[in-house]
């Protein structure tokens, strides 16, 4: 068996577009913009090209950006008066801090800092525990994203077996908990699971998201089984000249694809997605706060 392959760039395009429309007739019909601030601390240069990207697409979709960049060295103190800053700003939306944050910031207290309704990447506690309720949360943009490429590919999940390798706050459980959402049958397995490959098995959908480079081999998919590869790892490539490096996931493409009924590429599977989930979040958070009605298909 040849996997489909979910291609994350194309669908990542679809809802950027969907995204695009809705905030044209927010403009429109109600005079309203939706913004988006995000916060960069440092200047990790992964972090950097993804805030970059964030802003650029950001002003595609037709919404406002603001970008804060703070030193590496920068006070708690001083961060929490900006996030308190823009929790109080009526034209700001959707706040987001990139992470990671340099060692001496303490991320579960920024994070919980942000107004929960402002809270795009779905982190705050309460939106945490809002998902995990079954109630209506801002859900973390990677998972959303996930989720959003499994229900175009199979209509309903009811009923099937999900294996989520990774248990992060991030990725991990938030997945499992959309994927229960959806009425799959969830097992969150890790480092420490006995008998991953045994695990994995029973799986007709495989969520990996455990950070290791083409951990998961293709003896470990059941034929036909859809994969998610959540990794995105940056591994030197001296074959394509010296210096160079290429980006692998957490399984191993080449014989999960030989196995796999459909499977996400990296790069332009679910990377893309993460980015365009958050555009949809911060529209999400704008209707809620201007008690429109949400977008329909951009949610959880
Ligand atoms: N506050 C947050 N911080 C971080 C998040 C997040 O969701 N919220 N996620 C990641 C980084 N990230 C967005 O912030 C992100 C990662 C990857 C991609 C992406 O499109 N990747 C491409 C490859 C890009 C490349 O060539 O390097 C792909 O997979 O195709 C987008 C966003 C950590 N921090």
């Amino acid at each position: 068996m040849t996997a489909t392959v979910i291609d994350g760039k194309a669908f990542a395009a679809k809802v950027r577009g969907m995204v695009g429309e809705h905030v044209a007739t927010l403009k429109a019909d109600h005079g309203i913009t939706p913004g988006l601030a995000v916060v960069l601390v440092g200047e990790d240069p992964a972090s950097q090209v993804y805030v970059k990207s964030k802003g650029k697409m950001t002003v595609e979709v037709g919404m406002k950006s603001v970008e804060h960049r703070m030193d590496a060295d920068v006070s708690e103190a001083d961060l929490l008066a900006m996030i308190d800053t823009l929790n109080n700003d009526p034209t700001i939306h959707g706040i987001l801090v990139q992470l990671p944050l340099p060692d001496h910031l303490n991320s579960d207290l920024v994070i919980n800092s942000i107004d929960p309704a402002k809270d795009v990447d779905g982190f705050h506690i309460s939106n945490v525990g809002l998902l995990g309720t079954g109630q209506k949360a801002m859900v973390p943009c990677t998972p959303l994203g996930s989720l959003m490429m499994l229900r175009d590919h199979h209509g309903s999940l009811s009923g099937m077996n999900a294996v989520v390798i990774g248990r992060s706050n991030i990725v991990g459980k938030p997945m499992a908990q959309l994927l229960l959402g959806d009425s799959c049958t969830v097992t969150i397995a890790h480092s420490r699971t006995k008998d991953l490959a045994a695990v994995v098995r029973q799986a007709d959908i495989v969520v990996a998201a455990v950070g290791r480079a083409e951990m998961v081999p293709g003896d470990w998919i059941k034929p036909g089984a859809t994969v998610i590869d959540v990794g995105i790892n940056r591994l030197d490539a001296p074959e394509k000249g010296e210096g160079k490096t290429k980006l692998v996931g957490d399984v191993d493409y080449a014989s999960c694809a030989a196995v796999a009924g459909a499977i996400t590429p990296v790069p332009g599977g679910v990377g893309p997605m993460t980015i365009a989930c958050l555009l949809a979040n911060t529209l999400t958070a704008c209707c809620r706060a201007n008690d429109l009605a949400e977008p329909t298909g951009l949610t959880a």
